[in-house]
């Protein structure tokens, strides 16, 4: 079959299997197909996959060529998609969004690798926004205005959040294909968060971008998906277009209708998770058998001059 460019998915998963090494696969026969233009909500329990989903699609770990496909190219194998811009990636770590997409950006800045500090160096937002090459114009100066930032102001004296607003300006100066977003809105006041929603949805109604939206937060979505995927323990279990998912597309409008049918699956799972605790507890015993002794270390045990703050 001849494939015309109408027929690649923003992003196709085919039976995608991943392990971390040393590990068991953790990632089961994952499953997806997300059309061009759709804003799908990746959904699940704390530690059941959405960010190791995230990064498989962005390119970071090596799977079989044909498990992942970004616009019908294979994420890992195909690095221009990344270093294009085609293919963004936003998530906790500062370093790989913003030395991913090749952006000429002063790297003697100080980013975070998702257990260092974040980016703080002594240099101004406006120097990293413009520092980016091959960008357009018009594009930068809508994202500057959108997300509100304050371009002479130095990246060291910058909130979280504000901090925050030149990673996401950032990571989209380039009109990507694909986005992959990972829980970048947390720092975020409700206006920008809004704002920055109903830019997403431009670009995926006026440009075909496809996003894959991992979050905990539902406020403002209900109306934003056109797609939902939900992960339990590794695996893609429900989901796919809204209007086939009855018990959220009725309760479209009406705000909370998301917020609890998520909670549902999330609370169906949590019964089954302490169920397999049970089980463990009855063949292995109780998890304190095992436990190994460590000697007791209080934060007083630091320097005299730290403790007035434990007072
Ligand atoms: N580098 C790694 N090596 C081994 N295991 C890892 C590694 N990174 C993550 N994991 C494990 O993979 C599992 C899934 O983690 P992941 O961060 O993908 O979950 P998540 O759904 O994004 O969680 P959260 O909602 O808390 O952000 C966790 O059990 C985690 O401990």
């Amino acid at each position: 079959m001849v494939v015309t460019g109408a027929d690649i998915y923003g992003i196709a998963l085919n039976n995608v299997t991943f392990a971390y090494p040393n590990c068991p696969p953790f990632i089961k026969e994952g499953n997806l197909k997300l059309p061009r233009g759709s804003r799908c909500l990746l959904i699940g329990a704390n530690g059941t996959g959405k960010t190791t989903l995230l990064q498989l699609v962005g390119g970071k770990y090596m799977v079989d060529k044909t498990a992942i496909s970004v616009i019908g190219r294979p994420p890992f194998h195909d690095t221009q998609l990344t270093c294009s811009g085609q293919l963004s990636y936003l998530g906790t770590s500062w370093r790989k969004d913003v030395a991913f997409a090749g952006y000429g950006v002063p790297l003697q800045v100080s980013v975070d690798d998702g257990y260092g500090v974040p980016l703080q160096g002594d240099i101004s937002a406006g120097k990293m926004i413009y520092g980016v090459e091959g960008v357009d114009p018009e594009r930068r100066t809508k994202l500057i205005q959108l997300l509100d930032i304050d371009v002479y102001q130095r990246l060291n004296t910058m909130s979280d959040g504000q901090r925050r607003r030149v990673q996401i300006c950032m990571g989209l100066l380039k009109p990507y294909e694909v986005l992959l977003l990972d829980e970048i809105t947390v720092d975020l006041d409700v206006v920008a968060r809004m704002r920055l929603l109903e830019f997403f949805k431009q670009e995926c109604t006026e440009r075909n971008a496809t996003i894959l939206y991992a979050t905990h937060i539902f406020d403002g979505l209900e109306k934003w998906i056109t797609h939902i995927a939900y992960m339990e323990n590794g695996q893609l279990l429900k989901g796919g277009q809204i209007e086939g998912i009855p018990e959220i597309a009725e309760g479209q409008g009406s705000g909370q209708k998301l917020m609890h049918v998520v909670e549902t699956w999330l609370r169906g799972e949590l019964e089954s998770r302490h169920k397999a605790i049970e089980k463990r507890k009855a063949e292995q015993g109780p998890a304190s058998a095992d436990a190994t002794i460590v000697p007791s270390r209080t934060p007083f045990s630091m320097p005299s001059k730290h403790l007035a703050f434990f007072r």
